[in-house]
């Protein structure tokens, strides 16, 4: 006769944190074998614990979502890995699996978005339950060797009474924002925040300076966004030549806050080594922060590259750590673009690379964004540039003017 198994997966999900804390997560898995029946009952129970963390980033007391945490990357928590590979074989069904790979999520991230839809997984194409236990969940950056942390003192907040003013003259937080605007070769006559009412970004392209933990506003003050968390709802699913990649379970505004491009920080000469390494196995997660604000503001050093009179430094790696954006595929005509965001970070060189919708989004669309940068209309039809070694893999978006490839790394 078959064997019926029922699992449960209960997730202990923290309240959110007064103080800074930092969480880890454990799993108890108990298989019971019920009489007469024969039916086994898996129950896996999900858990996050949180510890307090050194003073090294303390900001004055606040809600834990205002942090932009960042830890030193090795070693990375293996725990759930090492749980999962050694679980007796009855214990490893999809669903189980799935739903552990779930729970996992929710439990990693309850500290820094308590309010987050759940991330559902799903296959319609094959019989693989979750995309490979192979990273670490979490939101946040970890800092490789050689990457300076960020030093508190030194990230500048304003001292506005309440939710600040957009149009303000004296709020420090919307003069930085103003003076970077300026500052881009495609200057578009916006004063304020890049945020609108709703809480999206009004314009791509530009660096946004959000509120941080040294400022004085309030918690409902309309330049806090990254830093509440995702709001909207997607799913991971399984697609048919691409791999897993993440779809938009309800619509999605443009302008929406999409997610951290979380991961490591890597210096280049580490970013290089890697690179070849991804470049064997035709799969990256390197994404290079060259943002065009830093090209502009660099300084004349004899470094720099003579071409582009500017150095890249760092490079985000998600292959052992990241979040879900770590599964946003290429599109030839993507719905989402990256923007690079800046909460308790002092350090011009260090900001966080975020993806926001580009276009409204229906649901059921897959969410994309483009490999190869920002691309503008008159590109189109163009051989698209990747990095000198790069290799290529074809493209499978399906958009209608695809360009037939992709670069793996
Ligand atoms: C950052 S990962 C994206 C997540 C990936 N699908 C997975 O399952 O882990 C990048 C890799 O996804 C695949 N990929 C992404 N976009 C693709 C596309 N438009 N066509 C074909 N493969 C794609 C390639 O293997 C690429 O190296």
């Amino acid at each position: 006769m078959r064997k019926a198994e029922y699992y449960t997966v209960k997730t202990a999900v923290p309240e959110p944190a007064a103080s800074h804390y930092e969480s880890h997560t454990s799993i108890d898995i108990t298989s019971t074998t019920l009489e007469p029946e024969g039916r086994t009952e898996v129950v896996v129970h999900v858990s996050s614990t949180q510890k307090q963390k050194s003073s090294l980033h303390a900001f004055p007391d606040r809600p834990a979502s205002f942090y932009q945490d960042s830890y030193d990357a090795e070693p990375f928590p293996t725990e759930l890995q090492d749980m999962i590979n050694s679980m007796p074989a009855h214990c490893r069904t999809p669903q189980v699996l799935r739903a552990m790979f779930m729970a996992a999520i929710s439990a990693n991230t309850a500290l820094d978005e308590p309010l987050s839809p759940d991330i559902k997984i799903e296959n319609r194409i094959d019989d693989t339950p979750c995309p490979d236990w192979e990273f670490h969940y979490a939101n946040k950056m970890w800092y490789g060797k050689g990457v300076p942390r960020s030093d508190p003192a030194k990230v500048q907040g304003c001292d506005c009474i309440g939710p600040c003013d957009p149009n303000s003259s004296t709020c420090t937080c919307v003069l930085r924002q103003n003076a970077f605007v300026h500052l881009a070769p495609s200057f578009e006559d916006s004063n304020g925040f890049l945020y609108n009412e709703k809480g999206c970004l009004k314009h791509d392209g530009f660096p946004v300076f959000e509120c941080n933990a040294n400022c004085l506003c309030s918690s409902e003050c309309q330049n806090r966004v990254v830093q509440k968390g995702r709001q909207c709802s997607i799913s991971l699913r399984k697609t048919k030549n691409k791999g897993w990649g993440v779809f938009a379970e309800k619509r999605i505004l443009r302008g929406t806050f999409i997610g951290i491009y979380a991961g490591e920080l890597l210096v280049q000469s580490e970013a290089h080594r890697r690179g070849k390494v991804y470049n064997r196995v035709g799969r990256t997660y390197l994404f290079d922060i060259d943002a065009f604000h830093l090209k502009a503001l660099a300084n004349d050093d004899a470094d720099v590259d003579q071409e582009t009179g500017w150095k890249l430094l760092y490079t985000v790696d998600a292959f052992h750590v990241g979040n879900f954006t770590r599964f946003l595929n290429h599109s030839c005509d993507p719905n989402c673009d990256i923007s690079f965001v800046y909460i308790n970070e002092h350090d011009i060189e260090k900001p966080l690379v975020v993806m926001f919708a580009a276009r409204d989004v229906a649901a059921g669309e897959e969410l994309c964004f483009s490999y190869f940068g920002r691309m503008d209309s008159d590109d189109e039809g163009k051989e698209a540039a990747g990095p000198g070694d790069a290799v290529y893999a074809p493209c499978h978006c399906g958009a209608k003017r695809c360009r037939g490839r992709l670069f793996a790394s």
